[in-house]
């Protein structure tokens, strides 16, 4: 199954950018996962924040297709702990999904074009962390997700 992380804008942030180059690595010898970064619009002038939203929820919607189970991280979403969430996988891997799309919103989160979308809407804790933060943890989830399935090592109870 391939598993697609789709996030809005760069970070600079170097603390950012290491942990999920770690988690990245390591994920290449579990799935087939990518981390596609799409640009932001934070600096197209007389854009209100509903536009925003709107015009960027568009772009992420450019990298879904048809077929694509699509996983919006949102602090909305349904709570799941780290072995719920490896099962959770589990099952979509035995099941026809052959390809996993997980969003992550901007500043101002999902356009309602996006919710309308989503298949399953996930949450890390329902506090708000940066769209830039939740990109790395969600990575470290993975990694920890497939290490529970195999029975490894690295998740402890
Ligand atoms: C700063 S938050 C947006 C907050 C926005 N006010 C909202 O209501 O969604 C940016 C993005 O980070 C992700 N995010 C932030 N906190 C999250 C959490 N606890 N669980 C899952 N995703 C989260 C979501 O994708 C969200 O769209």
């Amino acid at each position: 199954m391939k598993i697609t992380l789709v996030c809005i804008g760069k970070t600079d942030d170097r603390h950012i950018l290491d942990g999920i180059e770690v988690y990245t690595k390591r994920l290449k010898h579990y799935c087939n996962f990518q981390l596609q970064v799409i640009p932001d619009l934070k600096n197209v002038k007389n854009l209100s924040q509903e536009q925003q939203k709107e015009k960027e929820g568009a772009l992420l919607l450019k990298s879904v297709s048809n077929q694509d189970f699509v996983i919006l991280l949102d602090e909305r979403g349904k709570e799941l702990s780290s072995v719920e969430f490896s099962a959770f996988l589990e099952k979509q891997m035995v099941s026809s999904v052959s390809s996993l799309v997980l969003l992550i919103g901007g500043p101002y989160g999902f356009s309602e074009e996006v919710y309308n979308r989503g298949n399953y809407k996930l949450s890390l804790s329902r506090m708000t962390f940066s769209h830039q933060m939740i990109r790395m943890f969600f990575v470290e989830q993975l990694y920890r997700a497939y290490t529970i399935m195999r029975g490894e090592p690295y998740h402890h109870e």
